[in-house]
Order: C-alpha cells, then structure tokens, then sequence
C-alpha cells in the first residue's frame, strides 16, 4: 500500500508556537481526519504540505514527491478546499471557472457543469450570493473538475447545517470509492469523521498525540470515574484532563493504564470528543 502523504519530522515556529517534529502518513485510498484543538496546528500542518509557508526543518512527500522540488505537479492533481473561498465575490460561476480552468492541464469543463448540477449550483450565480454550504460544493466542485486524487480541506464543515454537512461526507466517501483517491480534512466536528474516517491524525498544542485507524484511536483511550478517594495521589498522576467536582472526579486515562485504577472507579468508552477535551485540558497535577 503506498502513502499519498508522508511527513516527516516536520517542524515550523511562529513566535510562542511550534510544530514540533510532527510525523503522519495517509495511505492511498483513505479518508483521514485531521483533529485538534483551536491553535493546534492543524491550518499550519495542511499549509506546510501545500507549500504555502516555509518549514524550519523535516520532509513533506505528496505522491511520493518532495512538495518543495515537484510543488506544480502536485498541485496539479490535489485539490484544495479552505474555510473561506477564494473567489472573487463579484464572480458568478461562468467566471470561476474562466478564472480557475487555466491553472489545470486536466480541467473539464463537462466535469465542472456536472457538478454544478449535481450539487445544485446556478451558473447565473454570483459567489456572493452562494451559501456557506453552496460554497464549499463549489470549491468541491473545482477540485474534482481538475481530476485531483489527493483532496486536502480545511475545517470544510464549520458553519454548514447538519444536511449539508452530511451531503459533503456523502461527496468524500464517493470521492475515495476507487481506492486510488484519498481526503485529508480537518474538522473540530468529530460526527463528521464518525461516519467516513479511516484513519484519524489529532495533533494538541504542535505535537501530534495520535495517529492510526480511527477504531484504534478509540480503543487506545477510557473515561474514568470516580468518588472522593477511590484513587490515590499516583493514580491521579495517570489521569489526563482530571475534572474534581464535589461528589468525585473523571478524567482520560490510557487504556493500557485503565487496569492501573483499583476495583472502585469506573472505566467507560470514550469519545472522539472526549479525548479532545480531556487532551486539551493536559495532564493533571496532584
Ligand atoms: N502567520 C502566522 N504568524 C504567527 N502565528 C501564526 C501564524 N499562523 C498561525 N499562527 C499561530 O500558530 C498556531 C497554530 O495555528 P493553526 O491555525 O495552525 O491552528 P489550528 O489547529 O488550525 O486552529 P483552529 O482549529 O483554530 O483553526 C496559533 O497559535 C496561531 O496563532
């Protein structure tokens, strides 16, 4: 099985920030799910791949090609979707494409008008006049017209109601059906990648925390529970994100670490939520 993206010890420093030596590989055919806290770093991580700012140091494979040295033929066949559009909002969808269309050897302009149809976009139509929602299928709609194998999108469902969130997981499954298509996207909606993640890369505070299948994600990690005193100051020390309240405490625990606890608390499933919040609230002092 070949990667469709390799990192590789990637680092980047913006002042108090920093990517510390991030490494994660999406393998061909998959959906990955890029999650994290606000400020973790995910926007840098996808602007590093896509070239769009300088890394302090590490190596960044697209295809199997250094995305500094082969950066337009890359391009050529990833397609890039942000939280904002990049189009002019004067712009109606005729002149999107006139815009967009030379930049890509393998445009289609029957692709494009299928889309359009198919995601119920009018040509006529100015951007500014487009949804959130009508907008992201249009940057969709862009991406596949090029015939891109490699989608990388940017927290594409923020703001979208839960029908149109569900309609752009439908457009990704279909996306990857082939199995020589993949998807990067990153997401604080975690629902989203219940339904069409394979695998789940979540980064917290520059520091990638988890990488893998998104089921090993979720078997790697319990909630714990507890009353006043069922632990004591070491075992404590295991919980990450510990939450005390009058009654007792919870918190995230490995679940290697779960046997750990003593027989009076109480081990639960966690979920992709869960291990966010817990994560981003760190490790717990006695
Ligand atoms: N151009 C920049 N100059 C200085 N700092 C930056 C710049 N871009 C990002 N940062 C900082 O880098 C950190 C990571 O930001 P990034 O946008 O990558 O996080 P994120 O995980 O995408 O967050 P969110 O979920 O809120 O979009 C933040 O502290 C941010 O302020």
């Amino acid at each position: 099985m070949s990667n469709v993206l390799e990192i590789s010890n990637l680092n980047k420093c913006f002042g108090d920030f920093s990517l510390k030596n991030v490494n994660f590989s999406l393998p061909e055919g998959y959906i990955m799910g890029f999650i994290g806290p606000n400020g973790a770093g995910k926007t840098t991580t996808i602007k590093l791949i896509l070239n769009m700012i300088k890394r302090q140091s590490g190596d960044i494979k697209v295809f199997g090609l250094d995305s500094i040295t082969h950066e337009d033929n890359i391009k050529e066949q990833v397609g890039v979707v942000f939280d904002q559009p990049y189009f002019v909002d004067e712009w109606n969808l005729n002149d999107v494409e006139k815009a967009v269309k030379f930049f890509y050897k393998k445009w289609s302009s029957n692709k494009f008008v299928g889309y359009l149809k198919e995601f119920n976009l009018e040509r006529k139509k100015k951007v500014k006049d487009l949804s959130r929602g009508m907008k992201m299928k249009l940057m969709i709609a862009v991406a596949l017209s090029h015939d891109a194998r490699f989608l990388i999108l940017d927290e594409p469902t923020s703001g979208l109601d839960p029908v149109a969130r569900d309609e752009l997981m439908d457009i990704l499954s279909e996306f990857v059906i082939n199995d020589t298509r993949s998807v990067l996207f990153s997401t604080h909606i975690t629902s989203d990648l219940d339904k069409v993640a394979d695998y789940i890369t979540f980064i917290n505070n520059g520091e990638i925390v988890f990488t893998g299948t998104k089921d090993l994600l979720l078997e790697s990690y319990c909630i714990v529970k507890g009353g006043k005193g069922d632990i004591n100051p070491e075992q404590k020390k295991m919980i990450m994100g510990l939450r005390e309240h009058g009654a007792g405490f919870e918190g995230l625990i490995g679940a290697d670490k779960s046997g750990m606890m003593g027989n009076k608390v109480l081990i639960e499933t966690c979920t992709m939520d869960d291990i966010i919040v817990f994560m981003n609230k760190g490790r717990a002092l006695v």
